[in-house]
């Protein structure tokens, strides 16, 4: 298994995991992780039998750095937790590669409609993954990028350009969803989405969201919103990915990977576990193509 998954990231031209920057690499006092149950379909992706338990497991007999490993990284169904090592972590994420990734070029893209409410979303029943963030965070932008195209999602400078759910059909099987941003206060009612309506009938009832990649701007220090979305998630056990956006930028002499940290620190106290995260930016092509393999282990798990 290991062998085959490292074939895999020496195939993707991927570098080792020992290029993260320091202080983005596990501290022994990173929580436990897990991801949400998937709703009605049985368990998804959780944490290691040790990790989730706090019981001496396989990993009993592993080193105590494999047993951080194990803790503080996503690792997906096929993956035996105890076989976890640094090289089957994408860059600048802490998700490991599983046996269902595969496919994750997107081959065509096409957009197929914008629904002003949850119940005029496609039914057609294919995966999805929805695109959630505040506005302005860079939610069309990853879309264009993740699709190579730049105008498939209209972006903008100023925030609130997204108002309806966007459904991208990409390679003719599954969506992308792109949402109208929260915590955008000036917006004038009629443009301001009806976040808790929007909620309860999207996110609790849509029975083909494979997982919500909740962007987070990591050009600026941690946000209430962010951290109040989050939790709302995790509470609702909607499976969720951080996906931190414009690690190109620097701003008031912080960088983006000292705001990951404090987000992720933050987080903390809410999570009995840490979600998957991974560093993107839509102008550099930082992390497309891990997020890319991400979602396609995801996607191909659900599907099975
Ligand atoms: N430097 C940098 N700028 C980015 C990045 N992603 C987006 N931006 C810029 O951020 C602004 C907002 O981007 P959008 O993609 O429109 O953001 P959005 O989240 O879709 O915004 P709403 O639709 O208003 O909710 C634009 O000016 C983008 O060019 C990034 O990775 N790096
Ligand atoms: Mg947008």
């Amino acid at each position: 298994m290991a062998v085959a998954l490292r074939n895999r990231l020496f195939a993707l031209q991927l570098h080792p995991a020992s290029l993260l920057h320091p202080s983005l690499r596990p501290s022994p006092h990173a929580p436990l992780f897990s991801l949400p149950a998937r709703r009605r379909r049985g368990p998804c992706f959780h944490a290691s039998a040790a990790a989730a338990s706090g019981a001496a497991g396989p990993a009993a007999s592993a080193s105590d750095a494999a047993r951080i490993f194990q803790k503080v990284f996503f690792v997906p169904p096929g993956v035996d937790p105890a076989e976890v090592s640094e090289d089957m972590v994408l860059p600048g994420s802490n998700i490991v590669v599983g046996p269902y990734a595969g496919h994750a070029q997107i081959k065509e893209v096409e957009f197929l409609k914008s629904s002003g409410r949850a119940k005029d979303c496609p039914k057609d029943g294919r995966p999805e993954f929805a695109i959630l963030g505040r506005s302005n965070v860079g939610k069309s932008s990853l879309i264009n990028a993740l699709v190579r195209k730049k105008e498939v999602a209209l972006t903008s400078k100023k925030p609130g350009k997204t108002q309806l759910i966007n459904h991208f059909l990409v390679n003719k099987s599954w969506y992308i969803v792109d949402l109208p941003g929260y915590g955008f206060a000036k917006a004038p009612g009629s443009v301001r989405m009806d976040w808790s309506a929007f909620t309860k009938g999207y996110f609790l009832n849509r029975d083909t969201l494979v997982a919500v990649l909740l962007l987070i701007d990591a050009s600026v220090p941690p946000q209430k919103t962010d951290l109040d979305c989050a939790n709302w998630l995790g509470r609702n056990k909607i499976p969720l990915t951080l996906v931190f956006t414009k690690c190109d930028k620097m701003k008031r002499g912080k960088r983006p990977d000292e705001n990951i940290r404090s987000f992720q620190e933050v987080i903390r106290e809410n999570y009995r576990a840490h979600p998957p995260w991974i560093m993107t930016s839509s102008v550099t092509g930082l992390g497309r193509d891990e997020l890319l393999l991400h979602m396609s282990q995801l996607r191909n798990y659900w599907d099975q």
